[in-house]
């Protein structure tokens, strides 16, 4: 037989009295591990035996199955106080108290024994919950658990502290590995909303899921007047008012329909009265808001940052399309051709995008609806990328330079969220960013406003402003450079969760944010069964009275 290593020092000695099991040979797959069989306390399975503050081991029967990202509970009995520390296991390797090539040699019909062989599981330190006579509370182990201290998987009882009152936007339920820890909701916290959110997944993991869910939580505060910020949604999919491909939408939230005001460019939501029809004042367009949609010349940006110094503000749209205004651009050294294509491109917007009236405007509404808490959903299916856009680029606008007045004036309302899909296109640093996206990320938070970027290409977002992002919920991510950006970004420390994120399946995150002490494993809600959940939670408000598109506030 090949040599013992040397973890066989640190093995169980048999209680006097009892007996260990026979060794049988290769334990069969379903059979009991033989060492269960003896004294609680002599038992190697389950207790830490190395290794130090940064990596914790233990060994556990070959036919155990455990799971990268699970979290371990360590019981230490060392202390008065009584002391629970967590981990969560990062790696897990076949091992034993063999030397050498002991698992390919020939060894008669016996093979080895079987109890001499098991897996090691390396895992990582999170923190130790203490409770005394002041309660219980987490804080980072400065310490390593007892030699032999017993490890067992972490369930409701060590994990409710997760459950913070302060986090209150619930988006899933705590997950321990593969499984789901019933009664522990996994929440975000309102107040850190205007520290920037983001949503990270390849296409297909559940972005537009956690999001309706998300927006979901946010009505039902809204709806009790218990909300905090007010969430803005800007869907050139039309995905989110009423579902698409057997989804369900936020309308469908029929029991918390008053914390939704909804904008649709929609014809078919007509009939909708919680839905107005969406428009946009032609006098609150700024040239800026053209400069954004598209890849302009040297020449032609200059001549759109003059326009305002050209022209008044209010009209400047109207003035510009006449021969009068072209003239005047071109007094100003602006050639004839630059002018031309700049004049063309606003007649191609008016034309696309027709919610542009000449009298009213969605805006004021879209942001007192924000400042009372509300989520704002404004759908505009069909009308393209170049349209959500200009109207993100528009609303954002009104959003900061209203908070900010309001926020100097000390009246301010509640927080707001801008929520940007694809972010990666406003968001990228370089060339075609958009330095009023990048402006609110880098100080939006001094006047309340906030950013939820959602993007599958994190990779692509400049570095520096997503570290500004406080909260960030990462679904599956298969992208070795995606995940690379998050872990140089995060305020937590996602290095160790490399393998894990890789692996996370449909609807399971990590989320890492304020006020939760580590990344923490979850399963966000299917929308379709939450839907169901809130609906049920009361009696419905019904759809209320029905008939055409609403004058739209103002
Ligand atoms: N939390 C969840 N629980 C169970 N299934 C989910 C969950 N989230 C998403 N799914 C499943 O994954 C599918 C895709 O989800 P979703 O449309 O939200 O992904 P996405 O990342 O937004 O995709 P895309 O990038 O294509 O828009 C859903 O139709 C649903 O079946």
């Amino acid at each position: 037989m090949a040599e013992m290593a040397d973890l066989y020092d640190e093995r169980w000695k048999e209680t006097p009295g009892q007996e260990s099991a026979p060794p049988e040979g290769l334990a069969r797959i379903g059979q009991k591990p033989q060492t269960i069989a003896r004294d609680e306390s002599s038992n190697p399975y389950f207790r830490i035996i190395s290794k130090d503050v940064r990596e914790y081991h233990f060994i556990v029967p070959s036919e155990e199955v455990v799971e990268l990202g699970e979290i371990f509970s360590i019981r230490d009995g060392r202390r008065e106080a009584e002391i629970t520390f967590l981990a969560r296991i990062t790696d897990i390797l076949h091992d034993s108290n063999y030397d050498g090539n002991w698992d390919t040699v020939i060894r008669g019909d016996g093979f080895y024994d079987s109890d001499q062989i098991f897996c090691r599981v390396v895992a990582e330190p999170l923190g130790c919950v203490v409770r005394d006579e002041g309660g219980e509370r987490f804080r980072k182990a400065r310490t390593i658990p007892a030699k032999f201290s017993p490890a067992a998987k972490a369930g409701r009882e060590e994990l409710k502290f997760l459950a913070d009152e302060e986090a209150d936007v619930e988006v899933g339920l705590l997950r321990n590995g593969s499984e789901i820890v019933e009664g522990i909701p996994v929440a975000l916290a309102s107040f850190a909303m205007d520290h920037h959110m983001g949503v990270f997944a390849t296409t297909g993991m559940g972005k537009s899921n956690f999001m309706k869910v998300f927006a979901a939580s946010c009505m039902k505060k809204a709806s009790s007047k218990e909300s905090k910020f007010g969430l803005l949604i800007v869907d050139p999919h039309g995905e989110y008012i009423l579902g698409n491909e057997g989804t369900k939408g936020l309308l469908h939230l029929a029991r918390y329909r008053d914390g939704i005001v909804c904008y649709s460019t929609d014809p078919r939501h007509k009939k909708d009265p919680a839905v107005s029809e969406l428009t946009v004042k032609k006098s609150e367009i700024l040239p800026q808001d053209i400069e954004v949609l598209y890849a302009w010349t040297s020449a032609q940006r200059e001549a759109l940052e003059a326009i305002s110094r050209v022209f008044f503000e209010e009209g400047w749209i109207e003035e510009f399309l006449t021969p009068e205004g072209a003239a005047k651009m071109i007094a100003e050294g602006f050639h004839e051709k630059t002018v031309g294509r700049i004049g063309r491109t606003i007649k191609t917007i008016l034309d696309k995008n027709r919610y542009i009236s000449d009298f009213t405007s969605s805006i004021p509404g879209i942001i007192n609806s924000l400042l009372a808490g509300k989520v704002v959903l404004v759908d505009i299916p069909n009308l393209g990328e170049r349209s959500e856009l200009f109207l993100l680029s528009i609303l954002s606008r009104a959003i900061l330079e209203r908070y900010r007045i309001e926020s100097a004036e000390g009246a301010r309302g509640k927080s707001c969220l801008i929520t940007i899909e694809e972010a990666q296109r406003v968001l990228g640093g370089g060339e075609g960013s958009l330095a009023r996206f990048e402006s609110i990320a880098r100080e939006g938070r001094k006047f309340g406003v906030g950013l939820c970027a959602i993007t599958q290409q994190p990779k692509l977002i400049d570095k520096q402003l997503l570290s500004q992002f406080n909260t960030f919920v990462i679904l599956g991510l298969a992208d070795r450079n995606d995940r690379t950006r998050l872990e140089e970004s995060a305020k937590q420390d996602l290095s160790s969760l490399d393998v894990e994120i890789q692996t996370l399946e449909k609807g399971e995150a990590i989320i890492s944010t304020l006020k939760i002490p580590f990344p923490v494993p979850a399963s966000i809600h299917l929308y379709e069964k939450y839907l169901e959940r809130l609906n049920r939670e009361g009696p419905s408000e019904g759809r209320g009275r029905m008939g055409g598109f609403n004058p739209p506030p103002d």
